[in-house]
C-alpha cells in the first residue's frame, strides 16, 4: 500500500489490528468515504449521492460513480454489500420490487434517469440488462431476438428483422452456432449459448448501455471466457456495468472497479490500480481473500 489517505488515517487503531489478523470485522462508520477515482471525463451515466431503501433499512449509501463511454466498470464486494441494488438503479429495475425507494441524481447523457416524465420502456431498451441466469423468452431463436424490436417499434418488415437478426447473433459471437437453426427453441440452446443468445436479444434493441448482473455465474469456464471475450469486444460500441463475484474475471474485462462495502462505495480506480495497489485498506482485505 502507497499512500494513507485522510480516510485511512481517521480509521480506529482497532480496525488497523483486526486487519493484521486472518478475517476483518469492519462498522460502518468507518467505510464513509470513497477513495480513487470515482468520476469520469466521458461520463455516459452519472450518479451523485445515491441512497436506495428496502422499506425502513438502507442498502445504498451516498454512493456517487460515473460510467465512461465505451468502458467497463466492474463491481466487486461480499455477498450483500449492494452491488446488484447499485445495478438495477441504473434502468429503474429496481422499480419492480415494491418498498424499494431510490434517492438521489442519476443521468443518463445529461438526463434524468429518474425524472417524471421518463417512460421506463425505453429508458430499458437504452439501458439493457443481462442476468445472473441465461432466462431465453419460450421461444424460438429468431424471436428471441425480433422480440424487442418489434414492441419497441424498432422493425416490423421481415428483410429488416432478419437483418438485425443476423446483426445481433453476430455481435454476440453466436451467429456461426445457431444460423441453421433460427426456427429451434432459444431454450434448447446450451447455457453458455442462451447467456449469448439474451446478450443478442440486448444488443437487438440497440441500447447505449449493457448492465450485467453475474452474467457467467450459471457458466463452465469454457462459456464464461467466450462471454468475456465478448464484453471486451462490445465495449467499442457499448458502456458496460457488471457485476461480479469473481475477482479474476473484474480483472480481466474491466478498465476500472469499483469496491462496494456494506452499502457503500469504499474505492473505485482503474482496475488494475484496485488489484495491485489498492488504496483502502477495506478493499486490499478483500481482494487478499481476508474476508468475503
Ligand atoms: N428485494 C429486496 N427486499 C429487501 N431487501 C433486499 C432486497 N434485495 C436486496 N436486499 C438487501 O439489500 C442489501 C444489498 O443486496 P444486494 O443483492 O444488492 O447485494 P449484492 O452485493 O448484489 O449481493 P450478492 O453478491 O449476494 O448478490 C442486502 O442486505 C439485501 O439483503
Amino acid at each position: 500500500m502507497s499512500t494513507m489517505t485522510l480516510d485511512a488515517a481517521e480509521r480506529t487503531e482497532s480496525a488497523r489490528s483486526e486487519l493484521t489478523g486472518k478475517k476483518v470485522s469492519v462498522s460502518q462508520a468507518e467505510v464513509r468515504k470513497t477513495v480513487g477515482q470515482p468520476f469520469s471525463d466521458t461520463a455516459k451515466l452519472r450518479m451523485r449521492d445515491v441512497n436506495v431503501f428496502y422499506g425502513e433499512t438502507q442498502a445504498i449509501h451516498n454512493v456517487s460513480l460515473d460510467i465512461g463511454r465505451n468502458e467497463v466498470v466492474a463491481m466487486i464486494g461480499p455477498s450483500g454489500c449492494g452491488k446488484s441494488t447499485f445495478l438495477r438503479c441504473l434502468n429503474r429495475m429496481n422499480d419492480t420490487i415494491e418498498g424499494c425507494r431510490v434517492e438521489g441524481e442519476l443521468s443518463l447523457d445529461g438526463e434524468p434517469i429518474y425524472g417524471a416524465k421518463v417512460d421506463v420502456v425505453p429508458l430499458r431498451a437504452r439501458v439493457g440488462m443481462v442476468f445472473q441466469k441465461p432466462n431465453p423468452f419460450p421461444k424460438t431463436i429468431y424471436e428471441n431476438v425480433v422480440y424487442g424490436p418489434k414492441i419497441h417499434g424498432i422493425a416490423s418488415r421481415r428483410a429488416d428483422l432478419d437483418e438485425i437478426v443476423e446483426n445481433s447473433l453476430r455481435r454476440a459471437g453466436l451467429w456461426n452456432e445457431v444460423k441453421d437453426r433460427l426456427d429451434k427453441p432459444g431454450t434448447g440452446l446450451s447455457g453458455g449459448q442462451q447467456q449469448r443468445l439474451c446478450i443478442a436479444r440486448a444488443i437487438a434493441v440497440s441500447p447505449e448501455v449493457i448492465l450485467m448482473d453475474e452474467p457467467c455465474s450459471a457458466l463452465d469456464p469454457i462459456a464464461t471466457a467466450r462471454i468475456e471475450e465478448l464484453i471486451d469486444e462490445l465495449r467499442e460500441n457499448y458502456t458496460i456495468a457488471i457485476v461480479t463475484h469473481s475477482m479474476q474475471q473484474a480483472a480481466r474485462v474491466s478498465q476500472r472497479t469499483a469496491y462496494f462495502h456494506l452499502g457503500h462505495l469504499v474505492e473505485v480506480n482503474d482496475t488494475e490500480t484496485v488489484f495491485t495497489n489498492p488504496e483502502h485498506e477495506l478493499t486490499e482485505a478483500y481482494i487478499t481473500g481476508r474476508f468475503g
